[in-house]
C-alpha cells in the first residue's frame, strides 16, 4: 500500500517538477506520512466504534431510567430444588455402612419487594429466573437452599395475573412471594425408616413455580398536569419542580409522562406528573389516547392547564372534562385546580375574566415561561394535598 501510494505520488510530482531524485525522496516521506495519517484515521475510527457502542449502551440505560414506565409484564420462573443423593457409607472394615445420601436444597423463590426510592417500573426485566437448589451429596451432606431473588418495585405497585389483582403493594419494604422455588429431593438416607423404599430410593428436586404477572403502578404522582398539546404543561413542570422535560412549540413534544418533585420548606415532597397532551376524541384512542388517560386516572389531583392564548380556553376546559368523564365517569370531579397559563401574552386578561365567570371556581393565572405567579399554584397544590391527606396511603 505504502509502495503504491509512493509510486502514484512520485509519478505525478516527477511529471510536474522534472526533478526526479529530490522529488522522489521528498515524496517517499510524504507517502510515509500519508500511510501514517491513514492508519491514524483507521485506528481513530475503530476507537470511535468501541466508544460509540459504550456510549450507545449508556444512552439506553439513561433512556431506561429517564422514561417513566408504569406497566410491565414479567415472566417468572422460580428455581428448582436440588436432587436427593443416593449413596452408601463406605469405610474400611465396615461392610454395611448404610445409606448416607443427603437431601437436595430448595429452589429460590422470586419475591417482589417495594422500595420507596424507585419511582417507575423502567428497570424491570421481561423475565426472571430463580436460582436452583444444590443437590445432596454423600456422607449425609445436604444441598444448600438457593437464595431468593428480589424484584424491586415502587410504592403503589399492583400485581395482576390475567387481569385479577393478586397483590397490592402499598408500603415501603412490603413483600410478595410471587413464585415459590421447588422443594429439594430426598436422599436415600431419608427413606431409612421406610421399609418399602429403603435403601436405594432417592427423589429428584421439584421444578419451581412459573407465572406470568402484570405489574402496574396504581398511583403515578400526587398531581397530574392535564391539558391540550402545547398548553405549556412541560414548561409548568419545569417552573415548579426539578424535572426537565423537553419544551417545544409543536404538539406532542412530550410522549412519555415525566414526574417532577415539588419540595416544601417542611421537607414535604409532592410528585407532579407531566402527561402527554390530550386531544378531542382521546377516549376513542385518538392522539396518544387511552394509555395517557390511564396515567391521569392514577393521579390523586388534577391540574387542568389551559392555554390562554387559544381562542376559547373555556371550550378547552369543557372538552378536557368531557374526555376524562368518557374514559371514567367522575374522573374530572377528582380534586383539581384550573391553571390559566401563558398570561404573559397579550389579550389573555379579558379571556381570564370570561373563564372565571364561566368556570365558577378558583382559577390560578400564571406564566410558566416567566415563572410569574407559580407560587400560588405551589401553595394551592399543598392545600389540596393537606385536605386529602387521609387518602394518601402511599409514602412517596
Ligand atoms: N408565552 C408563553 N409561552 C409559553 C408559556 N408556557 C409555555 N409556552 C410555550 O408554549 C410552547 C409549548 O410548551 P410545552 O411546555 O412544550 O407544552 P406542552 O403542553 O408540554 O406540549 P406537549 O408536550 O406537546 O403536550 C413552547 O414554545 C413554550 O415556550 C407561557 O407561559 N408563556
Ligand atoms: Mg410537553
Amino acid at each position: 500500500m505504502k509502495l503504491v501510494i509512493w509510486r502514484i505520488l512520485s509519478k505525478a510530482v516527477s511529471v510536474r517538477s522534472g526533478n526526479t531524485a529530490a522529488g522522489e525522496k521528498h515524496l517517499y516521506r510524504r507517502a510515509n506520512s500519508t500511510v501514517f495519517i491513514r492508519n491514524l484515521w483507521l485506528s481513530s475510527k475503530l476507537c470511535g466504534k468501541t466508544q460509540g457502542s459504550s456510549k450507545k449502551k449508556e444512552l439506553t440505560e439513561k433512556k431506561l431510567t429517564r422514561y417513566f414506565v408504569d406497566q410491565r409484564r414479567v415472566k417468572l420462573q422460580a428455581g428448582s430444588g436440588g436432587d436427593g443423593c443416593c449413596s452408601f457409607h463406605s469405610e474400611p472394615r465396615k461392610e454395611w455402612g448404610g445409606p448416607d445420601g443427603g437431601n437436595g436444597g430448595n429452589g429460590g423463590d422470586i419475591i417482589i419487594k417495594v422500595n420507596k426510592q424507585i419511582k417507575s417500573l423502567s428497570l424491570i426485566s421481561a423475565a426472571y429466573r430463580g436460582e436452583n437448589g444444590e443437590s445432596g451429596r454423600s456422607k449425609n451432606c445436604y444441598g444448600r437452599n438457593a437464595a431468593p431473588k428480589y424484584i424491586q418495585v415502587p410504592v403503589g405497585t399492583v400485581v395482576k395475573e390475567q387481569g385479577r389483582t393478586v397483590a397490592d403493594l402499598a408500603h415501603h419494604r412490603q413483600e410478595y412471594v410471587a413464585v415459590h422455588g421447588g422443594a429439594g429431593g430426598k436422599g436415600n438416607r431419608f427413606f431409612l425408616s421406610n421399609e418399602n423404599r429403603a435403601p436405594m430410593t432417592s427423589t429428584a428436586g421439584e421444578t419451581g413455580e412459573g407465572r406470568v404477572l402484570q405489574l402496574e403502578l396504581r398511583t403515578m404522582a400526587h398531581a397530574g398536569l392535564v391539558g391540550f398539546p402545547n398548553a405549556g404543561k412541560s414548561s409548568l413542570l419545569r417552573a415548579i419542580s426539578n424535572a426537565r422535560p423537553a419544551v417545544a412549540a409543536y404538539p406532542f413534544t412530550t410522549l412519555n409522562p415525566h414526574v417532577g418533585v415539588v419540595k416544601y420548606r417542611d421537607h414535604e415532597q409532592l410528585a407532579v406528573a407531566d402527561i402527554p397532551g390530550i386531544i378531542r376524541g382521546a377516549h376513542l384512542n385518538r392522539g396518544l389516547g387511552l394509555s395517557f388517560l390511564r396515567h391521569i386516572e392514577r393521579c390523586r389531583f388534577l391540574l387542568f392547564v389551559l392555554d390562554m392564548s387559544s381562542p376559547e380556553p373555556w371550550d378547552e376546559l369543557r372538552c378536557l372534562r368531557f374526555e376524562l368523564d368518557q374514559y371514567e365517569a367522575g374522573l374530572s370531579q377528582r380534586p383539581h385546580a384550573i391553571v390559566a397559563n401563558k398570561m404573559d401574552l397579550r389579550g389573555t386578561q379579558e379571556k381570564l375574566e370570561e373563564l372565571k365567570s364561566r368556570a365558577e371556581q378558583r382559577i390560578i393565572p400564571l406564566s410558566a415561561l416567566t415563572g410569574n405567579n407559580t407560587e400560588e399554584l405551589i401553595i394551592h397544590l399543598r392545600e389540596l394535598y393537606d385536605d386529602h391527606k387521609e387518602e394518601n396511603t402511599f409514602n412517596w
